[in-house]
């Protein structure tokens, strides 16, 4: 089966997301093609997204002024795998404290950015995931924490008290960074299910 994995890339490095992405689908015998979306118009082609890490301010705004923002909502409205990670995350709150990201409110949640502190600003963690049989090496690089979940969010790891990877529906949220390591059991987790795309209808 083809599958066309579309990564957000107006801003910030993308490939190591697009080898995961690559890498997770192999694992399902899935031929997958990434696309880097920069500009409108090609979102509506894919079948999973991903929002990565980088400047939430600056990913926020550019989205919005390409038209890419109102694709990204179409795409969770139809029910398809999106994974938004570290600033991706912020960008699909419901709020970000922060008047400067115009959040796409596709997930339950509020954020707070930067919220791990400066001492700490990166750092790795063994993480405890829902879902996945050993923890997962996240990365956090002046990371965003959760503050508050609506109902339907189900938290699946947490770190110093908060959630840090949550999921609703189709959508999964982390706060920290999933493609730094050579394991891609959270895009995995996002994206597949019984070696075909993960359907959430
Ligand atoms: N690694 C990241 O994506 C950092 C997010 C960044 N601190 C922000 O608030 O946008």
């Amino acid at each position: 089966m083809a599958v066309t994995a579309g990564v957000v890339a107006v801003q910030g490095d993308v490939s190591e997301h697009a080898r995961a992405i690559e890498r997770a689908g192999e694992s399902h015998g899935l031929d997958t093609t990434v696309t880097e979306i920069r500009t409108a118009g090609t979102v509506p082609d894919c079948d999973v997204l991903l929002l990565p890490g980088g400047e939430s301010t600056t990913i926020s705004r550019l989205v919005h002024r390409e038209g890419i923002a109102d694709e990204l909502r179409a795409h969770a409205a139809a029910g398809k795998p999106m994974l938004a990670t570290c600033a991706g995350l912020i960008l699909v709150s419901a709020d970000s404290g922060d008047e400067r990201v115009e959040t796409l409110d596709l997930l339950d949640v509020t954020v707070e950015r930067n919220a791990f502190g400066r001492q700490r600003e990166s750092f790795e963690a063994p993480l405890s995931v829902a879902g996945l049989d050993e923890t997962f090496p996240a990365v956090f690089i002046r990371a965003p924490a959760v503050e508050s979940v609506g109902s339907d969010v189900e938290v699946l790891a947490a770190w110093d008290g908060r959630p840090v990877a949550v999921r609703q529906g189709p959508l999964v949220g982390t706060a920290f960074h999933p493609e730094l390591t050579a394991d891609s059991r959270i895009h995995d987790l996002a994206f597949f299910d019984d070696d075909t795309v993960r359907s959430t209808v």
